[in-house]
């Protein structure tokens, strides 16, 4: 299935009507489908590349030079996490990866530093650390326009996530799902799931495998183009416009057994914001026919409660 597709080009351009264009389309879509497949969006194919390649690098590394950067403790949110580890929320059987987290580096002297794990540095792959940094300030960057179109259409400020994001608490996932060697239990590598945080960027959605529920209640495959990223609501987003925009059920499945022997690589980057941001829902999204659906929360204590759900967090 082709996701709505639209041009963050059209947002920055500085003409209104192409602006408002966006805004209106983004919206839509959000409340439709909660994917969109985004054009022009200002990550460097050049560092994608390079971040493909060094993350190959780091997880063909032997398993025991991996474990090294397994960090007790941290629930996962920084460095390594083995395969098997992570289940979905409400599944025993846990999904097939591994990954590698990156989260955020506090640069202006704001005490939030204190809040956040150091990132783990990976000694064996030269330029590991660095391509990470720059990635996930521009994930960072075109995450933040993708919210101040958010917050257009839902009627506040332009600027009303930037503060929240600015210094957040986001993370960037490099995934590994490895290759199948032996007739798979499930014919899920990642298990359905909704994500946390406020929205997603995805890069490497052009693999196959991925698919989202529809409102009908169909699996359906998902594809963008090389050029394109996914973007996606998450929860705390939905949580926050009373489910006016939805979190989308995703997933990822098995390839055909022609297949088996390659590996599958991803990288999202989960929006979130600082913890201190209210998730109460906005007045504007409440009204007769669509009643207050959640209880307030701050976004932190909403986290908490999920990692604990997905395993990650005693
Ligand atoms: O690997 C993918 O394409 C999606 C991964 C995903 O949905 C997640 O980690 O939340
Ligand atoms: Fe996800």
């Amino acid at each position: 299935m082709s996701i709505p597709v639209v041009d963050l080009a059209d947002f920055l351009s500085g003409d209104p009507v192409l602006k408002s264009a966006f805004v209106e389309r983004l919206g839509k879509a959000y409340e439709e489908v909660g994917f969109v497949a985004l054009k022009n969006h200002g990550v460097p194919d050049e560092l994608i590349a390079h971040i493909y390649e060094y993350v190959q690098q780091f997880f063909s590394l032997p398993l025991e030079q991996k474990l090294k950067y397994e960090i007790p403790g941290l629930a996962g949110q920084r460095g390594y996490t083995s395969f098997g580890r992570e289940h979905a929320k409400g599944s025993e059987a846990p999904d097939l990866k591994e990954f590698f987290q990156y989260g955020q580096n506090v640069e202006d002297g704001d005490p939030i530093k204190s809040e956040y794990p150091e990132n783990v540095k990976v000694a064996e792959v030269e330029n590991f650390n660095e391509t990470l940094y720059q990635a996930y300030k521009s994930f960072e960057k075109s995450g933040t326009a993708m919210l101040q179109a958010i917050a257009l259409y839902l009627g506040l400020d332009e600027h009303y996530f930037d503060d929240y994001v600015h210094n957040g608490n986001s993370i960037l996932r490099c995934i590994h799902y490895p290759p199948i060697t032996v007739e798979p239990k499930s014919a899920i590598r990642a298990e359905q799931h909704e994500d946390i945080n406020l929205i997603t960027l995805l890069v490497g959605a052009s693999a196959d495998g991925l698919e989202i529920l529809t409102k009908q209640n169909e699996w359906v495959g998902v594809t963008s183009l090389p050029e394109q990223i996914v973007v996606n609501v998450g929860d705390m987003l939905q949580r926050f416009t009373n489910n006016k925009l939805r979190s989308t059920t995703h997933r990822v499945v098995n390839p055909k057994r022609e297949h088996w022997h390659t590996s599958r690589f991803s990288m999202p980057f989960f929006l979130h914001p600082k913890s201190s941001m209210s998730l109460a829902c906005l007045e504007s999204c409440i009204d007769e026919a669509h009643p207050k659906a959640y209880p307030e929360a701050t976004a932190g204590d909403y986290l908490d409660e999920r990692l604990r759900e997905i395993g990650l967090k005693k």
